[in-house]
């Protein structure tokens, strides 16, 4: 769909120079997705990997996000080998729903009510990012956080348009929760990419 070089503001590696990679096409249909524009893949037209090799070798950056859409859902091993073997750090940012063909330095999972992650994402996960749209959905993270392995980090992340209401409720969360820890979604603070 995209590609653009900016900060990555989420999760883990919040506030690292990160060049991303957006795949068109999600089914998963989350009714708060902040890229709707995305979810059409047929809208979107197809980039060469030789386009994105050489845009991301004219960036300073060694790690490169893939996100989407849905990224998932495609063969993107081609893809991350290319870029691995450009001496770049590959992280993906999905909705698990899929299983995943490519062998990535950072899996972000951040699961959705709206449909179901495969087994393997709790597996995989380096990274489990729960977004926060309602009081009830600390009782879901938990039971995510329940089912994923014992190495991964635990982030709560505020839905955007719900940042006010439930920003109060995750910092209270966490302070009594102190495995979890704040996403806050920097880049829309910053206004970049
Ligand atoms: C747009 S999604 C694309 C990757 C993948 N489909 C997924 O959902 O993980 C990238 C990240 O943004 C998060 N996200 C999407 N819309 C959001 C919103 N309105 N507020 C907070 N986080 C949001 C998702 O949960 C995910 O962690
Ligand atoms: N700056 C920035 N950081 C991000 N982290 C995850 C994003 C995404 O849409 O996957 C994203 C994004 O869209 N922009
Ligand atoms: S899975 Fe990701 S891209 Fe798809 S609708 Fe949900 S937030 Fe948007
Ligand atoms: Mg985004």
């Amino acid at each position: 769909m995209e590609s653009f070089y900016t900060i990555q503001g989420e999760g883990h590696y919040s506030g690292r120079a990160a060049y991303f990679i957006r795949t068109g096409g999600c089914d998963v249909g989350c009714v708060w997705c902040d890229v709707k524009e995305s979810w059409e893949a047929e809208n979107h037209p197809d980039t060469s990997l030789e386009t994105l090799l050489s845009e991301v070798n004219t960036t300073s950056t060694d790690f490169v996000v893939v996100t989407g859409g849905e990224p998932a859902m495609y063969s993107i091993e081609n893809l991350v080998i290319a870029l691995q073997n450009e001496g770049k750090e590959v992280a993906i940012e999905t909705s698990g729903c899929y299983p995943l063909d490519a062998k990535v330095d950072w899996y972000c999972f951040s699961p959705k009510k709206f449909k179901k992650p495969v087994p393997e994402a709790y597996e995989k996960a380096h990274e489990l990012k729960v977004v926060i749209f309602n009081k009830s959905d600390f009782k879901w993270a938990e039971e995510h956080a329940e089912k994923i392995n014992s190495e991964c980090f635990l982030y709560l992340q505020p839905e955007w348009s719900k940042e006010e209401q439930m920003l109060p409720l995750i910092i209270e969360y966490v302070k009594n929760n102190p495995k979890w820890k704040i996403s806050l979604q920097t880049h829309k603070y910053m206004n970049i990419p």
